[in-house]
């Protein structure tokens, strides 16, 4: 089984994701993490973020399976991940890398932004999980306190903006919900609602695919 969840910054598919994996006993990957990675590795040897040379370099050398959650999902590097997203070539190099991912049994919960239209278009079950933008800030501004760090509501706010209009807008692979894809508004659902919510949709497909 192939779950594709995609979506807008914290709007809370990373943990919808890994709790649907847990409980249908797939693999998981968060795709946000490779362009992260790749934003990373910039960053660390002070290269430019705008020489898609170089990107597509750093997406060819990185290892789906060395990507540390703790240390690439810092704030900060989210800005960085979206200006390296928009380049073709990177973007068709991680692709690449992800649609090996999702091919090795047994199955596997990709979440992103292009997973149900461009990653995995035959997805088993595709969903679009969304969020109004101040409840997302929220969100990340809880997260980022609750680490112990200090957080700006206002500034945190404006990055999801500005990486919501560059993820919509790019032309390469521009975020979107697939034609087949199901709306899940979490914006008034805690995570265990949401978990439930998202297994309903898949319970009821997969009743569908056994019938059939
Ligand atoms: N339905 C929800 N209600 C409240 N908080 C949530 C919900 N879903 C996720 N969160 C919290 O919001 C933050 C962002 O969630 P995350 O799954 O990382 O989002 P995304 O992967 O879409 O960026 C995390 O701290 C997470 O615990
Ligand atoms: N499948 C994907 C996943 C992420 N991305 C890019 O990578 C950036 C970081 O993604 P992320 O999922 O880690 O970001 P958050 O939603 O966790 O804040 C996004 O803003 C996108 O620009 C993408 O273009 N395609």
């Amino acid at each position: 089984m192939l779950i594709a969840i995609d979506g807008p910054a914290a709007s809370g598919k990373g943990t919808l994701a890994r709790r649907l994996a847990a409980h249908y006993g797939l693999r998981h990957l968060d795709t946000g993490l490779t362009y992260r990675g790749v934003a990373k590795t910039l960053l660390d040897t002070g290269r430019p973020l705008d020489d898609e040379a170089v990107a597509e370099e750093a997406a060819r050398a990185l290892d789906l399976g060395a990507l540390d959650r703790a240390v690439l999902s810092a704030h900060g590097i989210g800005e960085a991940a979206s200006k390296v997203a928009v380049m073709p070539s990177v973007r068709r190099v991680l692709v690449d890398k992800q649609r090996a991912f999702a091919a090795a049994p047994p199955g596997a919960v990709l979440d992103g932004r292009d997973i149900g239209t461009v990653v995995c278009p035959d997805a088993d079950v595709k969903l679009y999980v969304i969020a109004t933008a101040a409840v997302r800030a929220t969100r990340r501004w809880r997260e980022i306190e609750a680490a112990g760090g200090s957080a700006d509501y206002a500034g945190i706010l404006a990055d999801i903006e500005r990486r919501d209009a560059r993820d919509t807008e790019r032309a390469a692979s521009p975020m979107r919900p697939a034609e087949d894809a199901h709306l899940l508004d979490t914006s008034e659902m805690d995570i265990e609602t949401a978990f439930r919510a998202a297994s309903a949709v898949i319970d009821a497909r997969r009743a569908e695919r056994d019938a059939n």
